[in-house]
């Protein structure tokens, strides 16, 4: 069972998740949670990416809040069980990176 992270772990890990992006986007911490939107070619990239991230989130037992329109993906990430952020939520954000595009 994954744990709260305090303020500081979640700036160290945010701060670490970001410095390995290499286009211009951010995960953005909002309360107990971190969002990013991913932008693809077309639906059917988004649909793809989500597919592989599906199949991550059932092996993490750690699944993301999404919305999907066209070629756009609203990522929410957060750990119900603690209410609050979790290491789980930075390993998902980090396969949602591997992935992405
Ligand atoms: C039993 C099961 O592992 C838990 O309910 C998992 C499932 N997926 C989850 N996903 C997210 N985002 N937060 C959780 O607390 C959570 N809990």
């Amino acid at each position: 069972m994954s744990q709260k992270m305090t303020e500081e772990q979640i700036n160290g890990a945010l701060e670490q998740l970001n410095n390995q992006i290499s286009d211009d986007t951010r995960w953005v911490r909002e309360g107990d949670t971190i969002k990013k939107t991913f932008v693809f070619k077309s639906f059917i990239r988004a649909f793809g990416w989500m597919s592989q991230i599906a199949i991550w989130a059932e092996k993490l037992r750690h699944h993301p809040e999404w919305f999907n329109v066209y070629n756009k993906v609203d990522v929410t990430l957060t750990t119900h069980d603690v209410e609050g952020l979790s290491e789980l939520d930075f390993k998902l954000a980090e396969k949602m990176e591997k992935f992405g595009r």
